[in-house]
């Protein structure tokens, strides 16, 4: 057995863990494995380099870092790949190349590493015939048919060292400190570290906000003697009859989200008169070392994706289902994002603290 792997989509900490399980379980078995640079770039250009051999000596020693030794891209969709044409950008379907040097350089199988960008491009790719099993990824954890993915938990951790950070400069200066952490969809991050964290104001983008509701909040905490307050904004929150806050929009990706920190920062000041500052924590989130919770849960995903090759279950991703892993079909596992339920557990915890969610 010939097994490839590759890492799509932002990178997460855990994708060098999880390449450390794939390759010592394919070893294991006996089979060859070799990892696909950028995606399927590495395939598609055709290029020597694109290909990187995996033995014991190439994943020695990298479960702790962050990052992903494959490197990772998250606009190179072979079925719609943009091509510069002039002053166009064309969406072309290069996935004929792909299926091709695949084929070439003799791959039996493929463990694709990503999001849910990645696993739909996974699928189309395990319906053309070329084997897949996928491994979710996902900081915002925002993906169906999996409890938890690795890097939300540092990405947690993160976020909440920084809301600590944040709350005694806060108090000094009482001074109304804003924080924007990821979360395109979700508001898991943002919901989990601000609780952690002990945020007064929580924005996620499932429920809508209205900014009087949020002043009303900081107002109580001046009347009660608290001069300070911290509010977390997830990046895709949006306000009352209003839209998420773009930085950018580029073709063949998806659009670049930022700014809804500095726009509540704004508000407040404008409403309650009070001093505001605005902190962005973004790609901080995503780099570095992963937790130990994420070593164990990449560990585990990559072992497990190396069974389902073994059981010959193509078209699935791994699912953690606690606690076990589970096969889980990837079309079920991409038919909707896994966003923060209204009646949730961890929202119900949030309001019997006292917080605001912008409601
Ligand atoms: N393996 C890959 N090779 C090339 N491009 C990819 C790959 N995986 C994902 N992409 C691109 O990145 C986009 C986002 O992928 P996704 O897996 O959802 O990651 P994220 O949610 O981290 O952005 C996809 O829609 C696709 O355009
Ligand atoms: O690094 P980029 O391309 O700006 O992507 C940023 C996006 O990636 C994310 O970190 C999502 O990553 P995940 O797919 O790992 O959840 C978002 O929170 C953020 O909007
Ligand atoms: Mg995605």
């Amino acid at each position: 057995m010939h097994l490839l792997i590759n890492t799509g989509g932002g990178d997460a900490p855990g994708l060098n863990a999880v390449i450390r399980a794939v390759t010592l379980g394919a070893l294991n078995r006996g089979w060859q494995v070799t990892g696909i640079r950028y995606g399927y770039e590495g395939l598609r250009t055709g290029d020597p380099d694109g290909l990187v051999p995996l033995d014991r000596d190439r994943v020695r020693g990298i479960a702790h870092l962050g990052g992903t030794i494959l490197g990772a891209i998250n606009k190179g969709n072979p079925f719609e790949y943009p091509v510069q044409q002039g002053d166009e950008v064309v969406l072309t379907d290069v996935s004929a190349e792909v299926l091709a040097r695949f084929r070439a350089v003799g791959g039996d199988a493929l463990v694709a590493v990503g999001g849910d960008g990645s696993l739909r491009i996974a699928k189309r790719f395990c319906d053309l015939g070329l084997p897949v099993v996928g491994v979710p990824k996902t900081i915002d954890n925002d993906l169906d048919g999996t409890l938890f993915t690795f890097g939300f938990d540092t990405a947690v951790s993160v976020a909440t060292e920084a809301i600590g950070r944040l709350h005694t400069t806060a108090e000094s200066h009482r001074r109304v400190m804003v924080v924007e952490v990821m979360g395109r969809d979700a508001g898991w991050i943002a919901l989990h570290a601000g609780i952690a964290g002990g945020a007064d104001v929580i924005l996620i983008p499932e429920i809508p906000f209205d900014i009087d509701s949020v002043c009303v909040k900081i107002r109580q905490r001046e009347a009660a003697g608290r001069g300070f307050s911290i509010v977390v904004v997830a990046e895709g929150a949006t306000p009352h009859g209003g839209g998420r806050v773009i930085r950018a929009r580029e073709a063949g990706r998806d659009v670049q989200l930022g700014g809804i920190g500095e726009e509540v920062a704004e508000a407040i000041r404008a409403l309650t008169g009070k001093e505001t500052r605005t902190t962005v924590l973004g790609h901080i989130q995503r780099g570095g070392t992963p937790s130990a919770f994420d070593r164990v849960l990449a560990l585990r995903f990559g072992a497990a994706a190396v069974n389902l090759v073994e059981r010959r279950l193509f078209g699935h991703m791994v699912g953690y289902d606690p606690p076990d892993m589970v096969p889980v079909p990837i079309p079920e596992a991409v038919a909707r994002l896994r966003r923060v339920p209204l009646d949730s557990g961890t929202l119900r915890t949030a309001r019997s603290l006292g917080m605001c969610l912008g409601d």
